[in-house]
């Protein structure tokens, strides 16, 4: 079977003045089935390093990593805003939405590789924003939206692409308690009906109790 996510071995470093710093540390998993994965550990244990690997902003100085069966560092670099923009959906602690736009263009954003007449576009878009039960709010900024909301426009970019992979850096970071319970049911239903893995690094008890499966990082390693 094709692994969705597939890391190999992989280590990386970072020299920083005369210190050298181990962030991954041959790290090696498998993501077989469609699921919410959590990427836990401590600060500093190498989560967001690892989805920079996924993401192939950053490489491995060895090791492998794959994603839909295919080894990303044969990606030329020419195809990976391909790659990132029609494979990958990506969600911030910070939600990244652009202040000057409404939700509904935040979200075209996301389809504008695409090429797509402006009112598909559109149509896109405002479904996007429907599944994340954000339909009512197309129009306004995101300094008009709450920060569930602002989180919500920023799941609904992520897939209006139909990624088959959606990472997530401390998505519940800068949410209430209540808030990010309810985003963590929308993004288990969504895992669920788009048959999408998200990978989410996450420090969020919460979030590791609603994954199907919790990878531990201990400065830089698989930890038990
Ligand atoms: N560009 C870099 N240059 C030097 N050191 C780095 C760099 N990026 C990461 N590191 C170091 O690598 C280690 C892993 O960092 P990483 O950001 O992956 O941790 P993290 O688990 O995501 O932490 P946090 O939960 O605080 O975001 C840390 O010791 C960090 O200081």
């Amino acid at each position: 079977m094709t692994a969705i996510v597939e890391v190999d071995a992989v280590c990386r470093h970072f020299q920083r003045g005369g210190e050298r710093i181990v962030a991954l540390d041959a790290v090696s998993f498998r993501i077989d089935q469609p699921s919410v994965t959590a990427i836990a550990g401590p600060s500093g244990s190498g989560k967001s390093t690892l989805l920079a690997m996924l993401a192939r902003f950053d490489q491995p100085d060895s090791g492998t990593v794959s994603v839909g069966g295919e080894r990303l560092d044969r990606i030329a670099e020419a195809q990976l805003d391909q790659y990132r923009n029609r494979r990958l959906g990506f969600v911030f602690q910070q939600f990244n939405l652009v202040p000057s736009l409404t939700a509904q263009e935040n979200v075209e954003l996301a389809l504008a590789m695409h090429k797509l007449p402006a009112a598909e576009r559109r149509r896109r878009a405002a479904a996007a924003l429907e599944q994340v039960e954000m339909g009512h709010r197309l129009h306004h900024a995101p300094a008009e939206l709450s920060g569930g909301q602002q989180q919500r426009v920023a799941i609904a970019r992520a897939l209006v692409n139909q990624p088959s992979l959606v990472i997530a850096d401390e998505p519940t970071g800068n949410l209430d308690g209540k808030t990010a319970q309810q985003l963590l049911e929308l993004i288990a239903r969504l895992q669920h009906e788009m048959a999408t893995t998200f990978v989410i690094a996450t420090h969020d008890q919460r979030v590791m109790d609603m994954a199907q499966r919790v990878i531990h990082l201990a400065d830089g390693r698989l930890a038990a």
